[in-house]
């Protein structure tokens, strides 16, 4: 599985230009003549909308990537939805955006590209979570033992020991705080938490961390994989116009989305997705119901009043969910 994920890694959309996308513009438009009127009325009507919708306008004042934003305050390329979520989750968290389609994600925010139906790239978004989790406990334990308040004489060595920390447990934590006790154990290691770079501090001799190491790898098989607070989904596909095949769509999408947040939300976790209204929404919030303590259909504002979408926003995961 890690292996997998390098792979991943590799071909995720940090190293893939933009312009790309404009290429491919610009290779319909040089089709035909008709296509090029076509599309430039409707590029007209399209920026006239946009130049006339309230919510493109503060997108845009507010650095946005675009208008999708406001849904939340009221998916993940271009990444509106990530900005915000990193904004409202603050600096130890960790916000991590998939999509099928290249993109840069906005800086701080990690992202994996692939097809999310497909239970093998959910796995992969597991084990990766699994590994930043288990990086970022390390890089906050850090923090706390260098908040302990001083140990008493001749418990100083006793007291660096990563075990020994629970006196700090309480403690407030600094950002600065893993480089001072790195100054005392002599080893810093940069890890990628969240896209940023994270301190974790190694208190041990590099024998006792190598066997740390391979004790951790078999740990991390049993490790309970619900370590996620929100997921959240706006994931949707290029709709067809045929109102039961893109509503059909979307649920297989909402149905992957709530699969991958059973897995890995904590109890009392949260969960939004999109759907495309139709007849098997009645089921899917159900479902719903039976996981989560409160569940809402909300059409935003800001979602165009002709789109079928909407949204489900439930709250709470039951800690033993009867699905
Ligand atoms: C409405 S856009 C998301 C906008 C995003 N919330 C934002 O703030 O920028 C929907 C996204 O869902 C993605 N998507 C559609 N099907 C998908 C799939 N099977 N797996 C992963 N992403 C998918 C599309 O590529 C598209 O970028």
């Amino acid at each position: 599985m890690a292996s997998l994920c390098r792979i991943t890694r590799r071909i995720s959309p940090f190293h893939i230009p933009l312009g790309i996308v404009t290429g491919m513009e610009c290779r319909v438009q040089s089709l035909a003549p008709q296509t090029r009127c076509a599309s430039s009325a409707a590029s007209t009507r399209w920026k006239t909308r946009q130049g006339n919708d309230p919510y493109t306008r503060e997108a845009k004042l507010q650095g946005l990537k675009s208008r999708a934003a406001f849904k939340l305050l009221e998916g993940f390329a271009p990444g509106s939805w990530s900005q915000v979520a990193l904004e409202r989750t603050g600096p130890y968290n960790h916000v991590l955006g998939i999509d099928i389609l290249p993109a840069q994600p906005p800086r701080g925010v990690s992202s994996v590209q692939g097809n999310f139906l497909s239970p093998a790239v959910r796995a992969i978004v597991k084990e990766s979570l699994r590994e930043t989790h288990a990086r970022m406990k390390e890089a906050d334990r850090a923090r706390r033992v260098k908040k302990a308040p001083p140990a008493p004489k001749g418990a100083a060595a006793a007291a660096s020991r990563p075990e020994d920390v629970s006196a700090a447990e309480e403690a407030e934590t600094t950002p600065s705080a893993a480089s001072d006790v790195a100054a005392e154990s002599g080893v810093v290691e940069l890890a990628d938490v969240g896209g940023r770079k994270e301190e974790v501090v190694r208190t041990m001799s590099y024998i006792d961390m190598e066997k740390r190491e391979t004790k951790s790898v078999v740990e991390d098989a049993k490790l309970d994989d619900r370590v996620v607070d929100v997921v959240i989904s706006d994931m949707m596909m290029n709709t067809s116009g045929i109102s039961f095949r893109d509503h059909a769509g979307s649920m297989d999408l909402c149905t992957a989305a709530l699969t991958f947040a059973c897995e890995t939300l904590r109890p009392g976790g949260n969960f939004v997705c999109k759907f495309y209204q139709g007849a098997e929404d009645k089921n899917f919030e159900r479902r719903l119901n039976t996981v989560f303590s409160r569940v809402y259909r909300v059409k935003p504002d800001s979602s165009r009043k002709e789109s079928k979408e909407a949204y489900f926003v439930a709250i709470g995961r039951n800690k033993n969910p009867l699905s």
